[in-house]
């Protein structure tokens, strides 16, 4: 299998005190549908930033696609989080200001695409989600439900490598995190999408292909 993100003796320090990650290793591979499983403070978070180019390592190596991701190039970090990686987050951040469409299209209008194919990515993936009735209402008319699939929808816009997901379902009943996750899963199965989804729900991990734990900040079996 294709090897899509791989870091190799990562370390993580917070102001020299505390130790975040410690000499994590991992590879994932593509189209895999993966969980970062682990307790609060057990690194999770820390080593989402780190992947998805949001925050540099103390020491160690970040791969994506064969690529070492130089930390200290800022305009190659932004490419990066622009053309490679997808990102949902457990607030969804929408933009309140724009509608459902609106807000998926908004990360390919840095990318000079052209309008009308950018309209339709935005209304293919919408349907995608389930919300083709709902391509113009704001975030404030939807339910956390509809508005995470917004926000699935936005990660793949740009047709990323990899869809990173930090705790997606935290704020969801039960009967939506169950939907929200079949529908991570679908998108992965019919797109080859690959995910790695942060979650501290030891339930949801047995829906995934292979479940990535945190100790501590170390990788455990
Ligand atoms: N900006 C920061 N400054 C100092 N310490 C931090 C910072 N961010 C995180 N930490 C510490 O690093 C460790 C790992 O935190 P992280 O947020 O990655 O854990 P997590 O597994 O995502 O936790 P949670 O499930 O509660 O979100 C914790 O001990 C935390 O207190």
């Amino acid at each position: 299998m294709e090897t899509i993100i791989e870091t190799r003796h990562l370390n993580k320090a917070y102001n020299d005190q505390v130790t975040a990650l410690a000499d994590v290793n991992l590879a994932i591979g593509k189209g895999e549908f993966v969980a970062l499983l682990g307790r609060s403070g057990s690194g999770k978070s820390t080593l989402l930033n780190i992947l998805g180019g949001l925050d540099a390592p103390t020491s160690g190596e970040v791969r994506i696609d064969d690529k070492s991701v130089d930390f200290g190039d800022r305009k190659a970090l932004i490419a990066l989080r622009r053309e490679s990686i997808g990102f949902v987050f457990q607030s969804f951040n929408l933009i309140p200001a724009l509608t459902a469409q609106e807000n998926v299209e908004y990360p390919l209008l840095f990318n000079y695409r052209d309008t009308a194919v950018r309209r339709e990515r935005a209304a293919d993936l919408l349907s995608l989600v389930g919300l083709a009735d709902r391509a113009h209402h704001y975030p404030r008319e939807m339910s956390g439900g509809e508005q995470q699939r917004v926000a699935i929808a936005r990660a793949l816009i740009g047709e990323p490598l990899i869809v990173l997901a930090d705790e997606p379902t935290g704020n969801l009943d039960s009967k939506t995190r169950d939907e929200i996750f079949g529908l991570m899963r679908q998108v992965n199965q019919e797109r080859e999408t690959t995910f790695l989804i942060v979650t501290h729900e030891r339930e949801l991990g047995k829906r995934t292909d292979r479940v990535i734990n945190l100790l501590d900040g170390s990788v455990v079996a």
